[in-house]
């Protein structure tokens, strides 16, 4: 496996991220629980993190960690039990169901694990139907820089059947990039991708983030994927655990495993096991 990094260096255009970035989304002492009395569920438990401007952040940790309700929460999917979210200047709780519509259409990108394209649409009709819908302008070189981004050129003219899925997803992204989102939220982009189109995609989406200033918010299994972002964030049992910098793959490979490892047992005594 690859040990390397994937060149998140300055470009010219870049704005600034890290320590100085202004945060583009914040949760604090953000809690959802699902259920009550015997099935009740702390899915997220006292989190506080901070989403800075122009970062890719990557989500990880085991299953049923709480990976997608922070991201559902985070994007005015899902309702919080209590704390607060904070999207720029825009506290959610307090917009009604109206005003996180109009939130999530204007102000953030999605793209999820099934692609989720319209069949009867071209992939151009596809990419700039959020827009459509929302009666905003499609800046035309904005639109053409996104699309030569993605490498979708000869295919605009067909529709999702005609795709493969690698290249369904690339749509999917440029749905995403193409009203200038603040944050684009990535639910498992590469889960349905064999590994060349998955390098495709995540290439693109660190592209993004480098040439563009974009701020991505992805969860992922896969160490591959999370080692495309400039940071990593560990859940488990509904709580950040850990927040790595500059992940190469063996290196949240090596944190994951440490979530299955009992106390006292070695490293090697369990790198051999499967994930
Ligand atoms: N709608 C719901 N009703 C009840 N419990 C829920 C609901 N959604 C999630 N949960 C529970 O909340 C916890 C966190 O779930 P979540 O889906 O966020 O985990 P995850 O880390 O994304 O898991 P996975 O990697 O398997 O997708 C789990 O215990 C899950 O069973």
């Amino acid at each position: 496996m690859s040990t390397s990094r994937h060149s998140r260096g300055a470009a010219g255009s870049r704005p600034p991220s890290g320590e100085d970035a202004p945060y583009a989304a914040v949760a604090a002492n953000l809690m959802k629980v699902y259920g009550e009395g015997e099935t009740e569920v702390r899915a997220l438990d006292d989190v506080s993190v901070g989403f800075r401007a122009g970062e890719f952040t990557a989500i990880m940790g085991p299953s049923g960690s709480g990976k997608s309700t922070l991201m559902h929460c985070m994007a005015g999917l899902d309702k919080i039990s209590s704390g607060s979210v904070r999207l720029g200047d825009v506290e959610l709780a307090s917009l009604d169901d109206n005003g996180l519509t109009h939130l999530r259409r204007d102000r953030l990108g999605f793209i999820f694990q099934a692609f989720n394209l319209l069949p009867t649409l071209t992939a151009l009709e596809n990419v700039t139907l959020p827009l459509d819908i929302a009666g905003r302008r499609v800046d035309p070189t904005w639109l053409d820089t996104v699309i030569k981004t993605v490498g979708l050129g000869n295919r605009l003219d067909h529709r999702p059947a005609q795709l493969s899925g690698g290249q369904q997803q690339r749509v999917a992204c440029a749905r995403a990039l193409a009203g200038r989102p603040e944050i684009v939220f990535a639910d498992e982009p590469t889960g349905n991708l064999d590994s060349h189109s998955g390098t495709e995609v995540l290439r693109f989406l660190r592209a993004s983030v480098t040439e563009f200033g974009q701020t991505i918010v992805m969860v992922t299994h896969d160490a591959v994927a999370a080692s495309y972002a400039d940071r990593v964030l560990f859940l488990a049992d509904g709580r950040i655990v850990d927040d790595m910098a500059e992940p190469t793959a063996d290196r949240v490979l090596e944190r994951m495993r440490r979530f299955n490892r009992k106390p006292g047992e070695s490293a090697t005594a369990l790198s051999a096991l499967p994930l």
